[in-house]
This record gives structure tokens, sequence and C-alpha cells, in this order.
């Protein structure tokens, strides 16, 4: 089925004081992308302290909605404590949290076939550990090494001390020590018909005002030697927006994405049905992509702290 096309004309409204005015009354919630809206990496953008202040003292809820699946829910409501942005770990979805939900109340996995095989990072194996989900992988230091001469023999020969007989899922996310010997397990594990998760398949990660790979970077050897796309949990997937609307019970007619990037954050509020959509310029995605790309938001700033310009 063809991707839907939203192709309105979006509004600019940096500078337009009345434009934010109108553009905010409309709303009562406020989901916010993190990385590219917030902060690069660990530098925070001026304003946006201000700015969630503002909204909170005009009684927005504020929701933080994150494809980073690096950190837990926990993690993240230290980073934005120490970041000087209280939170609440309800007030965060990460899609690190919403593959551990899947895979532990969705999935219907056979008993012998419960454990994860993951490519990731901490915030994965914190929030599958919260659901009691067993994995292996991960950080684990033991796969972070080159494969040998020896381990081919042994996964031809499915020696199970490398090729874990109780894997039924593997679960690819941003992971900063990916190798060679990961992603052949990873392969071999869904060819003997494991599940194929993503949490998010994000191709860049926005940090230091620039650009590195991202989660989708990691599952893309996959998808090429497999020929076949994983699940993917993160935005644009409504997994989280279904998860957001049972903890909050919001009206979406009354909800607005904010995020960096029009595949996943405009995309998932569009797809969504939420009453609006605003792109910041400040993480992935252009004007260009914005103003005229196959996914456009309602409207855009140039950055999120352009919106105590209706303030003022
Ligand atoms: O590669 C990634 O995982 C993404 O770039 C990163 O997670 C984006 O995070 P978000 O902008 O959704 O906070
Ligand atoms: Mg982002």
């Amino acid at each position: 089925m063809a991707e839907p096309q939203y192709t309105h004309v979006p509004r600019y409204l940096t500078g337009d004081k009345a434009g934010l005015h109108e553009f905010l009354d409309k709303f009562d919630v406020f989901l916010f992308d993190c990385d590219g809206v917030l902060w690069s990496g660990d530098h925070l953008f001026p304003g946006t302290v201000e700015t969630l202040e503002f909204l909170r003292k005009n009684g927005k809820q504020v929701v933080f909605v994150t494809n980073n699946s690096t950190k837990s829910r926990a993690d993240y409501c230290k980073k934005l404590e120490s970041l000087g942005i209280p939170s609440t770990v309800e007030e965060i979805f990460s899609s690190s949290y919403s593959s551990s939900i899947y895979i532990s109340r969705i999935l219907q996995l056979p008993e012998n076939k419960r454990k994860v095989f993951v490519i990731g990072e901490t915030g994965i194996e914190q929030e599958l550990r919260s659901e009691n989900v067993p994995f292996i992988g991960g950080t684990d230091p033991a796969y972070r090494r080159d494969i040998t001469p020896e381990d081919y023999k042994r996964v031809a020969a499915g020696d199970e001390s490398l090729l874990d007989p109780e894997v039924g899922v593997v679960l690819v996310g941003l992971d900063f020590h990916i190798n060679y010997l990961k992603q052949a397990l990873a392969f071999h594990y869904v060819k003997r018909g494991a599940v194929f998760l993503a949490t998010n398949i994000d191709s860049t990660l926005p940090n230091s005002g620039t650009l590195f790979p991202g989660a989708g970077s990691m599952s893309a050897p996959l998808i090429m030697m497999l020929g076949k796309e994983p699940t993917s949990l993160g935005k644009p997937s409504q997994a989280m927006m279904d998860a957001i609307e049972g903890k909050f019970h919001f009206d979406r007619s009354r909800a607005c994405m904010v995020g960096d990037r029009a595949n996943t954050d405009i995309r998932f509020g569009l797809d969504g049905k939420l009453g609006g959509t605003l792109g910041v310029l400040t993480g992935v995605s252009s004007k260009e992509d914005f103003v005229s790309g196959p996914v456009r938001p309602h409207a855009y700033l140039d950055k999120l702290a352009d919106l105590l310009e209706s303030d003022s």
C-alpha cells in the first residue's frame, strides 16, 4: 500500500506572534521528540527549559517521545532533570520501552523461545528487565570482539554455546559497539525463525549539530542479508501513540507532535490523527523537507524556543 502523502502547505511561525498564539491555543497536549528538538547529544538548545516551563505554566501537558533506545525511561528522567527539565517516568515514552512492552505483552512466543538477542545499549536491557524478558547480547562484553575462524565452524554446526536455542526474537537498536560477530549471529537467529524487530529505523542520529549513524544503520545490513524489513516499534509506528493515549486518555484533536524529522516524528503525528504537528529546523529535516517533502507538518519553526515569542 502506497504511503499516505501529507502535502498541505505548512505555516512558518517563527516571528509570527499572532500565528503562534492561535496555534498554541488549539492544543492541551504537546508530544515532544527529544534528539534534534530539545538537544543535540548532550548540548541542550538555548531556551528549551524556558519553553517547557512556559507551556506547563499555561496548563499544557508535556510528554516526551523519543526513538533513541540507548537510554531507558528512567535514564531519560535523569537526563532531563540534570538539564533543568523536571519530569516523571510516566511522561516519557522511548522506543526501548515500546519494544519491551511489545515483546512481553503482544508477541505470543513459545515457552522455549522467549529470549531476545539484543543489538543495542543499556536502554533496551533495562526496559526488557523491567518486563522480565530474558535477553543476551546488548552491552555484554563477550560480544565485543572479532569473529574467529572457530566461530564460523560453531555457527555452521549450530553450536548451542554460540547460538542460544531459546532465542526467539532479534531486537535491533542503536549500538555504539556494532560489529561483524553481532550481525552474523543476528542473521542466523532470524534465519532460524526468530522474530526480527527494531526499536526504530532512523537512518541518522543528530549529535553536535551534525549527523551520525542511526539505529536504522544497524538493521540495514540485516535487511540486506535477509531480504526483509524488521517490525519497527518506534515512531512512526502507532505502538507508542496507543501507549501514550492509554496512559493520558487525551483528545487527539487537541494534541500536537513536535519533531525534527519528517518521516518519523511528523509522520507519527499525522498517522496518529493528532490535531497538529510542528516541525523544528534544529535536527534532521530541512526547510525543504518540511515545505515540499512527501510528509509535511502543519507548521514549522527555526527552533523550539521561538514558541516563547508568543509570550512576549
Ligand atoms: O538513530 C536513532 O536512534 C535516532 O536518531 C534517535 O534515536 C532519534 O531520537 P529522537 O529524535 O526520536 O529523540
Ligand atoms: Mg529527533
